[in-house]
């Protein structure tokens, strides 16, 4: 994937080929895992037994996933949450987004806590967890549909930086609209928190009813209880700090195409929940040494991740916060500066090193006996070193002398003295 803003290279046909291939191999990749990762021997070299493609299509399914967007939707538009602005677009104006992660998710767990209650069984999603990533991904492919065609009509200024080469299926891939909005309805930010993120705790909770069930359990095991609690932990973050989305990458540069509707929707709930899925089949058993360590390595993780990326966006905010001002800048003749002390001194992506040692440590709790529990660190590893290299040329591109002397006064990029 080129970086944001640079359609201009896009006629070459290899990136087209790579396009398609990611579009046909995405999804597959995602339910191969599934099918996996709930066989006894859940090993990447098993030959997968495939269940009857006819039998993946259930158009009840269907109609449970379509219900579930519709009902995140409703709770989007809940006139609860202050509004806040989002960073200047180019033609000067600024959005307004409603600020309401955190009660959308308590309504959530209200309205469930009252369905099961009246007995709907959670165990559906257990059951028919293949045909529900099914489901997501075909809503994903009619939502990337109708976001191409309406692109189509949309003002030149209200384009993405990229996604605008002319070619329908790089277009299609990456999304040619930056903020598509159906009245004040923010179609990228809706998708970005809330069915996928969501959805992604529920079916934690409902493997974990099906742990219970299938081993007879009274309570979760503590490898499950970690899992879940890490997961939500850092879904609640991500919600208390609602508005630091508004400044990252994916909300300022990226078009709203198949990647980011396919990733909103289908693979993170899908990929993330995959180590709860694993412990259903594949009981681990923790001694409280190895728990304590696990929590210990979760919350240095999460103090890295949480430390850098508060300390940037408040810099960002007001560069002249009086409790930054301990911390060593460098300045650009953008007339931003640089941070180039504590955290942002230490390596240039501290945030991105945070959030690695949390996926490792969520992943640990599943044992060592298969990596497809690990899958999660391997992707956030991949995507990060990527995402790096990107930033990184952009920061150049922008910052020019001034980011080569950050790179040589703070030499690593993600990992000390690694990399
Ligand atoms: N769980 C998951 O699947 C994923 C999680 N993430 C997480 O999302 C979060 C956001 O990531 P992302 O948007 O990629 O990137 P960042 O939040 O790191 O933003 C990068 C930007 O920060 C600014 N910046 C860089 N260095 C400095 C510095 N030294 N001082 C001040 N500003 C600096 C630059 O923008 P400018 O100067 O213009 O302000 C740069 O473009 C991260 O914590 C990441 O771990 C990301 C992807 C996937
Ligand atoms: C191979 C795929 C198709 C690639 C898809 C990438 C997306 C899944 C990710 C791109 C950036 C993301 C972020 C989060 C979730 C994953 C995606 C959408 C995030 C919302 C998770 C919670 C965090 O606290 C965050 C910092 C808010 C994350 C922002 C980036």
């Amino acid at each position: 994937i080129l970086p944001y803003g640079s359609s201009h290279s896009v006629s070459f046909p290899p990136v087209f080929a790579g396009v398609s291939c990611m579009m046909l191999f995405l999804p597959v990749a995602v339910l191969g895992l599934m099918v996996v990762c709930s066989q006894e021997d859940a090993s990447l070299m098993s030959p997968p037994s495939l269940p009857a493609l006819d039998s993946l299509l259930d158009p009840h399914v269907f109609g449970m996933v379509v219900l579930w967007f519709l009902f995140q939707a409703l709770l989007y538009v809940l006139p609860v949450g202050k509004v806040v602005e989002g960073i200047p677009l180019k033609n000067g104006e600024w959005l307004k987004y409603r600020m309401n992660t955190l009660h959308a998710f308590v309504l959530t767990v209200a309205a469930l806590g009252a369905a099961v209650h009246q007995g709907v069984d959670l165990g559906y999603i257990h059951s028919h967890f293949l045909q529900l990533a099914v489901s997501s991904l075909l809503f994903s492919v009619l939502l990337s549909v109708y976001l191409y065609v309406r692109s189509r009509w949309a003002p030149q200024d209200q384009l993405a930086p990229g996604g605008n080469s002319g070619s329908v299926i790089y277009d299609f891939f990456m999304g040619s609209e930056l903020n598509p909005r159906i009245k004040g309805f923010d179609l990228k930010y809706f998708c970005e928190l809330r069915p996928g993120l969501m959805g992604w705790l529920v079916i934690n909770a409902a493997m974990t009813l099906a742990e219970m069930k299938l081993h007879n359990l009274n309570y979760p095991s503590p490898a499950m209880i970690l899992v879940n609690c890490f997961h939500l932990f850092y879904v609640l973050d991500a919600y208390w700090h609602e508005e630091a989305v508004l400044g990252y990458m994916d909300t300022t540069h990226a078009g709203f195409g198949f990647m980011l509707v396919f990733g909103d929707l289908m693979w993170v709930p899908f990929t993330f929940s995959l180590q709860s899925y694993y412990l259903v089949y594949h009981p681990s058993h923790l001694s409280l040494p190895w728990i304590v360590g696990i929590v210990t390595l979760n919350v240095i993780g999460f103090s890295i991740f949480r430390k850098a990326n508060s300390q940037k966006n408040a810099f960002r905010r007001n560069p002249s916060d009086p409790t930054l001002s301990h911390l060593k800048t460098i300045p650009t003749a953008t007339g931003k500066s640089l941070l180039v002390s504590g955290l942002w001194g230490l390596v240039r992506h501290p945030n991105y090193l945070g959030d690695l040692i949390m996926a490792l440590a969520w992943s640990l709790p599943c044992g060592f006996t298969h990596i497809l529990p690990y899958f999660y660190v391997i992707y956030l590893t991949t995507l990060l070193v990527h995402r790096e290299a990107r930033d990184e040329a952009q920061c150049r591109r922008k910052y020019g002398s001034a980011w080569d002397d950050y790179c040589r006064e703070v030499r690593y990029r993600i990992i000390p003295r690694v990399y």
